[in-house]
C-alpha cells in the first residue's frame, strides 16, 4: 500500500498491546462454538439444482483466504482514529471486532475492503494482506478487493423496489462480473440458500426486496454480497437492528457460511461474540489518543481469563 501520512507517524504513540498465542486449531474451536448452539438446529444447506439445464458446472469455490491488517492506521483530516493496528483474521475462522464506541472498528472494517477511502478527507497507512497479496498494491483493481472481500451493513439495504431475484445479482454488474441467465440463476439460487433464505422466498423471487421482513432483508443482503463469491465477508454489527430470533437466525447462517468464507464482524453484543466467533480482538481509544488493539485471541480465553485489566472490564459490562 502507498503510505498517504497526512501526520508524523513516528511521532505517534507506539502501539500497547498484548498479543495472545495464536487462537487454538481453529476448526476444533468451531466445533465447539458449534456445539453450543446445537440446540437452535442450524439450517441444512442443500446442493441447488439447476433449473434450466444441467450442462452447466458449478463455479469452482476458491480456497479459504486469510485477512491479514499490518500497521493500520487511519485519520480523517488530521484526527488519527487508528494506530497501527496490526492482526490476522485466519482462514475458515470468525473474528469478532469488540470495543467501544468510537475505537475504530468500523474504520478499521472499512479498511480491510477498501472503503475507508471513499471519504474524501480519509487516509491511511499500513497494509493490508489476502493470502499475502496487499489490496492496496498500485498493480491491484480496486473492484477486485471489493468482489473478494464483501460487506454486509448494520442496516438492510436491498434495493427496496427491486425484485428479490435482481437483488441477489445486483453486484454482479457492480464488480463486472457477466453472467448468462443459467449462471444467474444458479448463484440466486445457491446464494439465497446460503444465506437462509431460500424457502422462504423461493416462491415469490420476482416480489420486490422491501417486501420482506428485517431479519430477511438482511438474509438478502449476505446473499447478495455471496453471489459474487467473496473470500471474506466483512459484516458490521449485521444483528443491531434486528429482533433476537432474526439475530438468531443470522448467526446460524453465519456458522453455516464460514465453512466458505472467512467472516469478520463488528459487534456491540458480548453473547454474540462468544456464539459464534472463534478469536476476537478488543480495541480501545483511550481519551484523545487513536484506537488500538489491547489485546486479541482465543475467545473463549479473551472471556474467561484476558491478559488486560482494561479487557476484563469490558467483556464484564464495567464501561462500553
Ligand atoms: N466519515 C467520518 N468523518 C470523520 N470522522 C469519522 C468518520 N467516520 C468515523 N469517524 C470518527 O472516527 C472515529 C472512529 O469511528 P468508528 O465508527 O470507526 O468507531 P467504532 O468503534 O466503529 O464506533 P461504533 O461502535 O460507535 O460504530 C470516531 O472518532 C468517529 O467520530
Amino acid at each position: 500500500m502507498t503510505n498517504v501520512e497526512p501526520n508524523d507517524i513516528t511521532k505517534v504513540l507506539p502501539l500497547i498491546s498484548q498479543d495472545r498465542p495464536p487462537a487454538s486449531d481453529p476448526s476444533a474451536v468451531l466445533e465447539k462454538t458449534k456445539r453450543r448452539l446445537l440446540p437452535w438446529s442450524a439450517p441444512k444447506v442443500h446442493e441447488p439444482k439447476m433449473r434450466r439445464g444441467n450442462h452447466m458446472p458449478p463455479p469452482t469455490p476458491e480456497p479459504l483466504a486469510s485477512l491479514e491488517g499490518r500497521n493500520v492506521s487511519a485519520w480523517f483530516g488530521t484526527h488519527q482514529v487508528l494506530d497501527r493496528v496490526s492482526l490476522t483474521m485466519p482462514a475458515g475462522v470468525i473474528t469478532s471486532l469488540i470495543g467501544p464506541s468510537g475505537c475504530g472498528k468500523s474504520t478499521f472494517l472499512r479498511i480491510l475492503n477498501r472503503m475507508h477511502e471513499l471519504v474524501p478527507s480519509a487516509s491511511l497507512a499500513g497494509e493490508v494482506l489476502l493470502d499475502g497479496q496487499d489490496i492496496y498494491d498500485a498493480e491491484r483493481k480496486l473492484v477486485d478487493a471489493r468482489k473478494s472481500i464483501g460487506m454486509v451493513f448494520q442496516k438492510p439495504n436491498p434495493f427496496p423496489a427491486m425484485s428479490i431475484y435482481d437483488n441477489v445479482i445486483a453486484g454482479l454488474k457492480l464488480t463486472g462480473v457477466r453472467a448468462d441467465n443459467d449462471r444467474k440463476d444458479f448463484l440466486v439460487e445457491s446464494s439465497l440458500q446460503k444465506a437462509g433464505l431460500w424457502k422462504e422466498v423461493k416462491d415469490r423471487l420476482r416480489s420486490p426486496g422491501g417486501g420482506l421482513s428485517g431479519g430477511q432483508q438482511q438474509r438478502l443482503c449476505i446473499a447478495r454480497s455471496l453471489a459474487v463469491m467473496p473470500r471474506v465477508l466483512l459484516m458490521d454489527e449485521p444483528c443491531s437492528a434486528l429482533d433476537p430470533t432474526s439475530t438468531r437466525v443470522i448467526e446460524e447462517t453465519m456458522l453455516e457460511l464460514v465453512n466458505d468464507v472467512t467472516i469478520v464482524i463488528v459487534t456491540h453484543n458480548m453473547q454474540q461474540a462468544q456464539r459464534v466467533s472463534t478469536q476476537c480482538a478488543f480495541f480501545l481509544a483511550s481519551q484523545g489518543t487513536p484506537g488500538l488493539i489491547v489485546e486479541h485471541g482465543d475467545t473463549e480465553a479473551m472471556f474467561d481469563s484476558p491478559i488486560d485489566p482494561r479487557t476484563f472490564d469490558y467483556v464484564n459490562g464495567r464501561f462500553g
